[in-house]
């Protein structure tokens, strides 16, 4: 049997999954050997392996060495590397295809990774301080370990590539733009997916205007019209557009001018506050995770999920207008597809777009949460980032074999 090693480093995840390689298959075809993750890498780290054919599933905290997050994201690879050597082996392996969350203007599509494009994605590092340097680890290690093993790129930002001109300019004169400074948009393996799952859902015919908002860790939302990303709240980084577990999202630019030019602050502070200190936590004061804000009965705690689902009501009314419309509002990633009262405080800021909620359908997660009278879908549908990274990974190496699979 071929396999397939998917690595995906989110900000508060590192999430793994063993494919077996199939050609001609679609994403949804791929058979699962085993998935896990190790999640909640800002606060209580958690090991966590889905049920396996004639075994339980495991969950358990994990003591991880390191004061910081970027040291705990260290530590989680060195026990999963050594988890997977001991489990599966690297000589099974036909490829290893990791998450890489910045692409550039250069990478437009998966791509194997070599000595060369290791160091042009490593230099994006500044673009994307949170996921970067941690997607990019595990194929150093791996390339130093085993040198054979291929290992392929999957990008967060080439379902994007496309978006109309428009969208990924900023106004800035022309030169920037050239030099790759525009809006790019992230989370778009999540977006692919869950596209390709509302496609199925309404029988094989794509929607012509759907949002997509991917609430996890990292949040953003994307404009979907026929199948195509044309807009997207996330830009040159994903700090951009909302508010996150602990990045600010959007801020006026002036205030970051003012930060430094009369706070004094140094530009490695000012990173620090928007990437870390900010968003969830930064407003609560407790905590960038959402489940214990909504079990928290701080006035703090609440100010910071309203302003939450405020900047995404916000946001949706932009993309609603970019795309002339809005048919379907899908919520997907850690809080879309679990914080039901967030998901309904979020549709009834979408009234005056027609979303009214089916307010037992979602205290269930039910696939369809739309009311009766909705003039507008609402769907819950579950993000699979590892299967469209197994899937692309696939194709490159059957299209590099000579016999692209269709
Ligand atoms: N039951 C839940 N209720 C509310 N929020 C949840 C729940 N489960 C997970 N989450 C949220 O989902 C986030 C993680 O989402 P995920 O998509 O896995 O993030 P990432 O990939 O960015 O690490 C956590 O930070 C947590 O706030
Ligand atoms: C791009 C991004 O923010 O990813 P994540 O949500 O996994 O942190
Ligand atoms: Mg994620």
């Amino acid at each position: 049997m071929s396999l397939l090693l998917v690595l995906n480093s989110g900000s508060s995840s590192l999430k793994f999954a063993l494919f077996e390689a199939r050609d001609n298959s679609s994403p949804e075809a791929l058979p699962v050997v085993l998935r896990g993750q190790i999640s909640g890498l800002g606060t209580t780290p958690c090991w966590q392996l889905e049920a396996r054919p004639g075994q339980q599933p495991e969950e358990r905290t994990l003591k991880l060495s390191g004061g910081n997050a970027d040291d705990r994201q260290a530590s989680a690879l060195a026990y999963l590397l050594d988890w997977l050597e001991a489990e599966i082996g690297w000589q099974r392996l036909d490829a290893v295809g990791h998450r890489v969350v910045h692409g550039g203007a250069r990478y437009r599509e998966a791509a194997r990774i070599d000595a060369m494009t290791l160091d042009e994605l490593q230099g994006l590092s500044p673009l994307a301080p949170l996921h970067q340097p941690h997607c990019l680890a595990p194929v150093r290690t791996l390339a130093e370990r085993r040198p054979a093993l291929t290992q392929v790129a999957s990008f967060d930002t080439a379902f994007h590539a496309d978006q109309p001109a428009l969208a990924q300019r900023f106004a800035l004169p022309q030169h920037f733009h050239d030099e790759g400074m525009r809006r790019y948009g992230f989370h778009g393996l999540s977006y692919d997916y869950v596209n390709r799952q509302l496609t199925r859902e309404l029988g094989d015919q794509p929607a012509d205007r759907v949002i997509v908002a991917h609430l996890g860790s990292g949040a953003s939302l994307c404009a979907i019209a026929n199948g195509r990303s044309i807009a997207s709240s996330m830009g040159f980084t994903a700090l951009d557009g909302l508010m996150m577990g602990t990045r600010s999202g959007s801020l006026d630019p002036g205030l970051v001018l003012h930060l430094i030019q009369q706070r004094g602050m140094s530009a490695a502070e000012v990173e620090r506050l928007l990437y870390r200190e900010a968003g969830l936590l930064g407003v609560s004061g407790i905590s960038g995770d959402m489940r214990e804000l909504l079990a928290s009965s701080s006035p703090a705690a609440q100010l910071a999920v309203e302003l939450f689902v405020y900047r995404i009501v916000r946001e949706i009314g932009s993309l609603a207008a970019a795309l002339e419309g809005l048919d379907h509002l899908v919520f997907t990633a850690g809080i879309g597809e679990r914080a039901d009262p967030v998901r309904a405080a979020i549709v009834d800021g979408c009234r005056w777009l027609g979303a009214r909620l089916d307010g037992a359908a979602n205290q269930v997660h039910a696939t369809s949460i739309a009311g009766a009278e909705s003039r507008v879908g609402l769907w819950v549908l579950a993000t699979d980032e590892e299967r469209m990274i197994a899937w692309q990974t696939q194709e490159l190496l059957a299209s590099q074999r000579g016999h692209r699979s269709v």
